[in-house]
């Protein structure tokens, strides 16, 4: 039997329209409009494609959108200054720096640097350690993208056996960290897991973000799992080229009950939950009501 396929891009709209009536509400009912601030360092392609769609959607769902490309050879401190100039910016409500920057920055201290009040990726340690305890936080978009749409699969994740394959600071450890709160017993592989194979059979919700193309064939899923594929990784298709994720969709959409596609999986609610982790900053500012729905 073939699995149900998870319409992340249909999600993913729906996430926005939540955020679209909620701006619309702060505007109306207390004069303030949430706003966005991507920094880009570097021309890698793929970073730009993000930062434009990124860009676009804030508009659309009636935040302002500020983005700052900065070239390639931007220093540390020019970068940190532009930091702490978008910190002290009342206009600016949400931080997100695109990784990866180039070899001369210390990725760790701009990360460092951003105010945790408006750091919308996750990334600041504060908001790793208020998640890891269980506390109020600003949640990795990804990890929370594919946490709304594993919610609205299972009801409850409580007792179910997930296994996040992948140990990144941005998706892997973040997940595991949301998937324990919700009471699923986490197991984290990675390159290191012995039998990774009869590890990911065991799950029920298997989650993919390794960054290795159609690694995870279907003889790796549970029958009846729910699979998700974090994973974004163009390869050659002939004279052009592809996105295929790290898990081998053809053959796990055999086994699995339900399955994300990539494209249309987990991308799409990737930058849904960045704009929404923005309306959430916005109302933490000024101590608003949060939006319903939009959080951890
Ligand atoms: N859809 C989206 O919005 C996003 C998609 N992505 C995509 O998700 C994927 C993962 O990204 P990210 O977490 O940043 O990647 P990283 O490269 O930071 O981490 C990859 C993880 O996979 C593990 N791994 C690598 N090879 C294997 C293997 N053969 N067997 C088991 N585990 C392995 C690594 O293990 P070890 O630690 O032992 O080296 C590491 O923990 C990428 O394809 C990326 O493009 C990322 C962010 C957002
Ligand atoms: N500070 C920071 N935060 C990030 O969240 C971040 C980052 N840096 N660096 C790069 C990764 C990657 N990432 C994606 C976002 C959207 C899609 C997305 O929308 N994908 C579409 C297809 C896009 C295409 O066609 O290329 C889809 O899967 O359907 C993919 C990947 C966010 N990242």
């Amino acid at each position: 039997m073939s699995a149900k396929i998870i319409d992340g891009k249909a999600f993913a709209a729906n996430v926005r329209g939540k955020v679209a009536d909620h701006v619309a509400h702060l505007k109306e009912v207390n004069g303030i409009t949430p706003g966005l601030a991507v920094v880009l360092v570097g021309e890698d392609p793929a970073s730009q494609v993000y930062v434009r769609n990124k860009g676009k959607q804030t508009v659309e769902v009636g935040m302002n959108s500020i983005e700052h490309k900065l070239d390639a050879s931007t220093s540390e401190a020019d970068l940190l200054a532009l930091i702490d100039q978008l910190n002290n910016d009342p206009e600016v409500h949400g931080i997100l720096c695109q990784l990866p920057v180039p070899d001369h920055i210390d990725a760790d201290k701009v990360l460092a640097a951003i105010s945790p009040a408006k750091d919308v990726d996750g990334f600041h340690i504060s908001n790793v350690g208020l998640l890891g305890t269980g506390q109020k936080a600003m949640v990795p978009c990804t990890p929370l993208g594919c946490l709304m749409m594993l919610r609205e699969e299972h009801g409850s994740l409580s007792g179910l056996n997930a296994v996040v394959v992948g140990r990144s600071n941005i998706v892997g450890k973040p997940m595991a960290q949301l998937l324990l709160r919700d009471s699923a017993t986490v197991t984290i592989a990675h390159s290191r897991t012995k039998d990774i194979e009869e590890v990911c059979r065991r799950a029920d919700i298997l989650v993919a973000a390794v960054g290795r193309p159609e690694m995870i064939t279907g003889d790796w899923v549970k029958p009846g799992a729910t699979v998700i594929d974090v994973g974004i990784n163009r390869i050659p298709n002939g004279e052009k080229t592809k996105l295929v994720g790290d898990v081998h969709f053809d053959s796990a959409v055999e086994v699995a009950g339900a399955i994300t596609p990539v494209p249309g999986g987990v991308g799409p609610m990737t930058i849904a939950c960045l704009l929404a982790n923005t309306v959430t900053a916005c109302c933490r500012a000024h101590g608003l009501e949060e939006p319903e729905g939009l959080t951890a």
